[in-house]
C-alpha cells in the first residue's frame, strides 16, 4: 500500500507545485487575465488617447464610420474605428467576436488591439500603421513612383499570405469581404497589412450595411457576391486578383479607360493575355524596375483569381505556392474574368418600401450570362444609390 501510494505520489509530482510555484501560477494567471481585460479599452482611454476624437486627428471615413489617430499612456499608437450603428450584433457578441478578431495575429494582417463599448457606441482599436494605404499611393501619379516593382512584388506576396493566414490558419474562419487597394496599409518598412478584417463576423447578416458595401465596393466583388450574396473565400480571391492587376497597371478597375473595347481592367488583361502581350498592362513608371518573368508570373496569377467561375479560381494556398515559381510555368490557364461591378450600373427604379436600402433604396435584378456579363432577370438584388465617393446610399 505504502509503495502503491508513493508510486502514485511520484506519478502526480510533476504536476503539483510547492507553494512559492503555486503563487507563480498565480501570478501567472493574474497577467493573463489582465492581457486579456487589456483587449477591453475604457472609453476614457480612447478619449484621452484621440483628444476626444479631435477633428485634427481624423484618418479619415470609411463604411463602417471614422477612424482616428490616437496615442496611448505606454507610446503605442493606435488607430480608433467608431463603428456606426448599422451593426445587427448585441454587446455580448460584439465584445466575443472582438475577443477572437484580437487574436489575429499576422505578419501581413492590422492588428486589433482591443474594442470599446460605451453605451450604444462601439468602438475597435487597432494597431496604426504609418505609410499610407496603397490605393493612396498607386492612384497618385506623384506617389506612384515610391512603388517600385519590387516594393510592389512584396506587396502582392504579403496580401496573398495574409489572406492565406485569414483564410487556413487564423483562431476562426475569415473572409475579408472587403479586399481592395484602400484596404491594404502599408507600415514604415513597406511591409502590406491588410485592415478592417472580421468586419463579416462583426457584421454578419446586416443586409443594408452588406448592400452598402456591394454598391460602395466596385470594381472588386466578386460576381456571385455582387449579384446573388455568395460569399466565400473564393469572392476574396477575386479581389486578390483584381489588387494585383491594379498594382501591376496601376489602373483603377472602377475607372477603367484604357481600351474602349474593354469593360475591365481584367477583361482588357485578359485579352492581351490571349494574344500573348500581356506585359502591355504594365505601368509605364516600372519600366526601370521591371522584372519581366516575374510580372508576367503576376498577370497570368491575377488572371487565374478573377475568372468568373469560383470554383476555377484557386485558393490562396496554391497562389502563395505559384508566386513562389520563378516562372510563368503555371499549367492552369486562365478563362474569361468575371465582372467586377465597374462599369454597369443597373437601371434603378425605386421599392415600395425599402427597409434594406432606406427611403432611397432601389431593386435590381441581375444575374451573369454565360459570358459574365450583366443581364437583367427576376432574382432580386438591392442595391442603394451611392454618394459620389461611391460609400453610402443617397437619399433622393
Ligand atoms: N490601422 C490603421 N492605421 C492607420 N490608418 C488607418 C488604419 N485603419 C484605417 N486607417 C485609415 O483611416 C481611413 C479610413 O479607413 P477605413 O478602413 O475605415 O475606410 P476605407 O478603407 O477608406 O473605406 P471602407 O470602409 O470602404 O473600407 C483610411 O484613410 C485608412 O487609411
Amino acid at each position: 500500500m505504502t509503495k502503491h501510494r508513493s508510486f502514485l505520489q511520484n506519478l502526480i509530482k510533476p504536476f503539483t507545485f510547492n507553494s512559492s510555484k503555486d503563487r507563480n501560477e498565480v501570478d501567472l494567471e493574474k497577467i493573463a487575465a489582465q492581457a486579456q481585460g487589456q483587449r477591453e479599452f475604457s472609453f476614457d482611454t480612447l478619449v484621452a488617447a484621440t483628444k476626444n476624437f479631435h477633428h485634427t486627428l481624423k484618418l479619415g471615413e470609411g463604411g463602417f464610420g471614422p477612424v482616428y489617430k490616437g496615442k496611448l499612456d505606454d507610446g503605442r499608437e493606435i488607430a480608433v474605428k467608431k463603428l456606426s450603428q448599422g451593426s445587427a450584433q448585441g454587446t455580448k457578441e460584439f465584445q466575443s467576436e472582438s475577443k477572437l478578431l484580437a487574436r489575429v495575429q499576422h505578419r501581413n494582417v492590422v492588428k486589433l488591439l482591443g474594442y470599446c463599448v460605451h453605451g450604444a457606441e462601439k468602438l475597435l482599436v487597432y494597431q496604426y500603421v504609418a505609410n499610407e494605404s496603397l490605393d493612396k499611393l498607386l492612384f497618385k501619379s506623384d506617389k506612384r513612383e515610391f512603388l517600385d516593382w519590387k516594393r510592389r512584388y512584396d506587396v502582392i506576396t504579403g496580401m496573398a499570405k495574409g489572406l492565406l493566414y485569414l483564410h487556413e490558419e487564423a483562431p476562426c474562419r475569415i473572409i475579408h469581404r472587403d479586399i481592395k487597394a484602400s484596404n491594404i496599409l502599408l507600415d514604415e518598412k513597406w511591409v502590406p497589412k491588410i485592415s478592417d478584417f472580421g468586419m463579416a463576423r462583426l457584421y454578419p447578416e446586416d443586409e443594408t450595411h452588406v448592400n452598402t458595401r456591394v454598391a460602395g465596393t466596385n470594381g472588386y466583388m466578386a460576381p456571385e457576391y455582387l449579384i446573388h450574396g455568395h460569399l466565400s473565400e473564393k469572392a476574396d480571391v477575386f479581389s486578390f486578383g483584381v489588387v494585383v492587376l491594379e498594382l501591376i497597371s496601376g489602373q483603377k478597375n472602377s475607372k477603367f479607360n484604357r481600351d474602349p473595347d474593354s469593360q475591365s481592367l481584367p477583361e482588357w488583361a485578359y485579352k492581351l493575355y490571349k494574344k500573348h502581350r500581356s506585359l502591355e498592362i504594365m505601368d509605364p513608371t516600372l519600366e526601370s524596375s521591371a522584372d519581366a518573368d516575374q510580372i508576367a508570373l503576376c498577370i497570368h496569377i491575377g488572371l487565374l483569381c478573377v475568372q468568373s467561375d469560383p470554383k476555377s479560381r484557386p485558393d490562396m494556398d496554391r497562389v502563395v505556392v505559384m508566386l513562389s515559381k520563378k516562372h510563368s510555368n503555371i499549367v492552369e490557364e486562365p478563362t474569361r474574368p468575371g465582372y467586377s461591378g465597374s462599369r454597369y450600373r443597373m437601371p434603378r427604379r425605386p421599392t415600395a418600401s425599402s427597409s434594406a436600402s432606406g427611403p432611397s433604396g432601389v431593386s435590381s435584378s441581375q444575374s451573369l450570362d454565360s459570358s459574365s456579363t450583366l443581364t437583367a432577370t427576376t432574382s432580386s438584388v438591392r442595391i442603394p444609390r451611392l454618394d459620389p465617393h461611391g460609400k453610402r446610399p443617397v437619399k433622393d
